[in-house]
């Protein structure tokens, strides 16, 4: 089943280069070294990489992530996967994430897609690849989506 494009599209959003200003402008993302890749609101998906660092080294040397990394790159994007519907970064509710294989010595894409997008909760679910297109990791997120003011 779909995710109800028409139901996603709202008045205000955010584009690429916006949805980069807000990663850039967080200190802990930008650390993260998110860099947007593409933005469909119609459809409900971001697409963003995330490089290897070796403070994500689970071990020292060992070239893997630890889940940590890989679980904010997964809250952040689908965070924002939501948030670029409404124009804002939303606070999340919950996540989880499943490990699917171990991440090593590879940059991450993550592709986010909004299930939901309701008045006070957001639904996104997000598939983690490494640089051969395997799926290292999948996550589902809520978001509140009520206005802060
Ligand atoms: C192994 C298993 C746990 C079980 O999977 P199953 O499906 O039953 O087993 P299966 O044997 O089918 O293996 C699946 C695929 O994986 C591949 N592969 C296996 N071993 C290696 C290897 N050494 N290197 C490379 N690849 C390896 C294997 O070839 C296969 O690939 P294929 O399909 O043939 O192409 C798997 O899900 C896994 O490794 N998940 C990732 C866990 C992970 O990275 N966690 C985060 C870090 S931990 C952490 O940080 C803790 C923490 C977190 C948060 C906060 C604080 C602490």
């Amino acid at each position: 089943m779909s995710a109800n494009p028409k139901a996603l599209a709202p008045a205000a959003t955010l584009d690429a280069a916006a949805i980069q200003a807000k990663f850039d402008d967080s200190p802990f993302i930008a650390w993260l070294g998110l860099s947007v890749r593409d933005v469909n609101h119609e459809q409900g998906e971001l697409t963003v990489l995330a490089p290897m660092r070796p403070e994500f080294e689970r071990g020292a040397a060992s070239g893997q992530w630890h889940g940590g990394p890989l679980a904010a790159v997964i809250d952040t994007v689908g965070d924002f996967a939501v948030g670029m519907l409404l124009g804002r970064g939303l606070p999340t509710i919950n996540f989880r994430v499943d490990y699917l294989r171990p991440a090593v010595n590879t940059a991450l894409t993550a592709v986010a897609r909004v299930r939901r997008n309701g008045r006070s909760v957001g639904v996104a679910d997000v598939d983690l690849y490494n640089d051969q297109g395997a799926l290292v990791a999948i996550g589902r997120a809520t978001y509140a989506t009520l206005s802060q003011g």
